[in-house]
């Protein structure tokens, strides 16, 4: 009986056919599946048609309805049709005379090109079909003098890679030809659409400078088939092992929830490193992916909680965990999309400090968790007249003595235990300073409010005393905010062992001033680092405009020692650097090698106002016409740098008649209120996305809010790392758009913003 695969282009087609259409083709489909070979060929109403002259035999069209044609691959041996491509009717059959689909020698998989545009004469001009970009990628230089020697031109793009490598790389030999001609990735780009998918994935990642073993490992490797090669025709096996693009269908339910409306191609279409990554079947300790914006860390993490869900002993359980609620409230969602519930049964999905919260509620009922930590120590410092700025005490308290788990006074007094801050303190100070802390902590203890930091000592410290390991697996999403103390717990929580812990994080995106090093922690993971490289989320556009925020700072890898850059600084400290100029105070560099944008589209578009009431009318403008232009209020997301802002923001919203909520991610979850425009802090939108994002008030005297920046005279590597995490703050509010993003402020532009 023939079989049917489906491939992710039709995904978003689909979305565009009416109810009927639907159901029609859901009736063809369903006669795919029945249907023997002989019969489906002549079925009269599919009208299955060969092209007239086509680049590639198997390709055929049939009849949907009558406006809409289907595209198909049909098999000359084997039984698997694939589901290409769905188009209006007159359009099916001019696209599908250029597409050739060949099975890649080296990686298995099937492909498809646009065979026409590769058989053009020279890769100058950009393919008639494979719509390049918007916006040219590769910007045009300025024009020279007539006087000048003649501009010399770039060398070729791919000169320094041997034909022998290329092959190695599973690159062709049409399309090894084909590259020898090319000059500039923004070339390269251009064609993408037209290039195999696979080939030119490889081509994108040695163009961006990797060497060719790497690419062999991270881009080859993964989609390498376990068992031998796959014969040049034998589409049914290359079909199935195409696990990033092409879904074999086995039964009415699954054409269904493929096609139906809530797919969601997430939960299938892995690409092989995500697939390698998230069933690899045993990590011999923690594991970590990191990875820019929009890299899929988090889809990584969800189907690793399935693999383990379906691995896990009987007495098992699973943790995952996240951040604020409203992350863990979206991560629950979706795991209930792709697990079953018996297995969801097995999992814990909670936020870090709720966890800390539940254990210590065991051995005290009545803690709860305080939040205003800060204001509490500024207090204690001005009732008790201390000799030190307000925020000393609580700076002290967090980044030293519960960062580095300091239970004692001598553990306070260990030359070792202030290494990294600037401010140099006699041991008679450390003392007072050790006093004084612990005077205040008690006084928080007594009133059963703890601080965060104090409730996950405590948390660790029931764990450790009981030996108890309440998790097979601990599963971390978001990974680059925890403290150090909040690690503690889920050090404490996690059995040690095989897969123990799986991280995904960002530190590009690390928004507040934990600094954290995995090894001091115990938790081990060299030899098991995993970057990601491909960005599904944002636009290549406003991808590259948002990398520029944070260029040349030097970002740390996740749970990396920090090298600080001074351990004391003279008395009366240095003068701030300024924040655009600023050196970060994080040392230890990220691996090399950029992100690849699976979309294109407009560039982001950027406000200057004179003043407030101007950038909110010209905001409200905005989001006027993204409406207009069909994005569903819910789609769309305003995020504003102070809870004040944020709250003046929606009520101008309102009052200009825009539906408008404000959203607090601590309360609500993403799925509240959906036909309202939310509006957020900038802390707000961690870990979301939304298909348009303003990012609001991206003025001078806003962003960085110095108020929340340790006083360079304090600390001054306290002070460089609070303003990188609020440039890393901007950085995640642009990176949160999927295809339109505004930025707007007033009077002075924020020193963060690219110039
Ligand atoms: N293989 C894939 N196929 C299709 N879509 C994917 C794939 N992987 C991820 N996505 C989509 O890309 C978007 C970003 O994924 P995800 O949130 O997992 O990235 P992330 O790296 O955790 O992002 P961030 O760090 O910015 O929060 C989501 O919409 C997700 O569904």
């Amino acid at each position: 009986m023939p079989q049917l695969a489906i491939d992710a282009t039709c995904l978003p087609q689909y979305e565009k056919l009416d109810r009927p259409t639907r159901e029609r083709l859901l009736a063809v489909t369903r006669k795919f599946r029945e249907l023997p070979l002989h019969a489906l060929l002549s079925h009269p109403d599919l009208r299955i048609q060969s092209l007239p002259s086509g680049q590639d035999p198997r390709i055929r069209t049939f009849r949907i309805s009558d406006s809409w044609t289907g595209v198909m691959l049909a098999p000359e041996s084997g039984e698997t049709f694939l589901l290409v491509h769905l188009l209006p009717r007159g359009a099916a059959e001019e696209w599908a005379v250029d597409q050739r689909h060949d099975v890649n020698q080296v990686m298995g998989t099937l492909e498809r090109r646009d065979a026409t545009a590769l058989r053009a004469p020279a890769p100058e001009a950009v393919p008639a079909q494979a719509s390049p970009p918007a916006t040219p990628t590769a910007p045009s230089a300025p024009s020279a003098p007539t006087s000048a020697p003649p501009p010399v031109a770039p060398p070729p793009l791919f000169d320094h890679v041997s034909d022998r490598d290329l092959a190695r790389l599973g690159i062709d030999p049409e399309i090894r030809e084909f590259c020898r001609a090319l000059s500039g990735i923004g070339e390269l780009r251009n064609w993408g659409p037209a290039l195999p998918q696979d080939q030119y994935e490889v081509l994108t990642a040695l163009a961006d400078g990797h060497s060719v073993q790497r690419v062999l490992e991270e881009v080859v490797g993964p989609r390498r088939p376990v068992v031998g090669a796959v014969a040049t025709d034998d589409y049914d096996t290359a079909i199935r092992h195409t696990r990033e693009r092409v879904m074999v269908v086995n039964d009415d339910q699954e054409v269904e929830d493929i096609l139906a409306g809530e797919f969601n191609a997430w939960r299938v279409f892995l690409h092989p490193k995500q697939r390698a990554l998230a069933y690899r079947p045993r990590f011999n300790g923690p594991a970590k992916v990191s990875g820019g914006p929009g890299t899929g860390k988090t889809v990584v993490a969800l189907h690793r909680v399935k693999h383990l869900a379906e691995n896990l002993p009987l007495d098992g359980r699973i943790l995952l965990t996240s951040f604020t609620n409203a992350l863990v409230e979206s991560l629950r969602r979706n795991l209930g999309l792709l697990l079953p519930p018996e297995l969801v049964d097995d999992v814990d999905v909670v936020t870090t400090d709720k966890l800390a919260l539940d254990v210590v509620k065991e051995v005290h009922p009545d803690v709860r968790l305080r939040t205003d930590t800060r204001g509490f120590f500024a207090n204690y410092t001005r009732q008790h007249r201390l000799p030190w700025p307000v925020d000393f005490l609580f700076s002290e308290y967090r980044h030293v003595v519960t960062a580095q788990g300091i239970g004692t006074l001598e553990g306070y007094l260990d030359p070792d235990a202030r290494r990294g801050r600037s401010t140099p303190l006699t041991s008679a100070q450390r003392r007072d300073v050790w006093h004084a802390i612990s005077d205040a902590r008690a006084q928080m203890r007594n009133s059963r409010r703890l601080p965060v930091e104090d409730l996950h000592t405590e948390a660790a410290r029931i764990l450790d005393s009981r030996g108890e390991r309440r998790y097979t697996s601990v599963v971390v999403d978001e990974a680059q905010d925890l403290h150090p103390a909040q690690w503690r717990t889920l050090r404490a929580a996690a059995a040690h062992g095989p897969n123990d812990m799986f991280i995904a994080g960002d530190n590009r995106q690390r928004i507040y001033d934990n600094t954290v090093s995995f090894k001091r922690l115990g938790i081990e993971v060299v030899g098991r680092s995993y970057p990601l490289r491909v960005n599904y989320r944002t636009t290549e556009e406003i991808l590259t405009w948002a990398d520029s925020i944070i260029r040349g700072r030097t970002i740390a890898e996740l749970g990396e020692p920090v090298s600080l850059r001074r351990s004391t600084a003279p008395p009366g400290g240095t003068p701030s650097p300024s924040p655009s100029t600023a050196p970060t105070a994080n040392g230890a560099a990220e691996p090399s090698g950029s992100t690849r944008c699976v979309l294109s589209g407009p560039p982001p578009e950027l406000h200057g106002a004179a003043d407030e009431p101007a950038e909110l009318d010209a905001l409200a403008d905005r989001v006027r016409r993204w409406l207009a232009d069909g994005i569903a209020p819910g789609d769309i997301c305003v995020t504003a740098r102070t809870n004040r802002l944020r709250d003046s923001v929606a009520a101008h919203l309102r009052a200009r008649s825009l539906p408008a909520t404000v959203f607090n991610p601590r309360e609500h979850a993403v799925t509240d209120a959906t036909g309202s425009v939310r509006v957020t802090t900038m802390h707000g939108v961690k870990g979301l996305e939304f298909r348009a994002i303003a990012v609001t008030g991206v003025t001078a005297d806003a962003l960085p809010q110095m108020d929340h920046v340790t006083s360079a005279d304090l600390d001054e590597n306290q002070h460089l790392a609070d303003l990188d995490a609020q440039r890393s703050l901007l950085y995640v509010a642009c990176t949160r758009a999927r295809e339109a993003l505004y930025v707007s402020w007033h009077g002075q532009p924020s020193p963060f913003l690219p110039r």
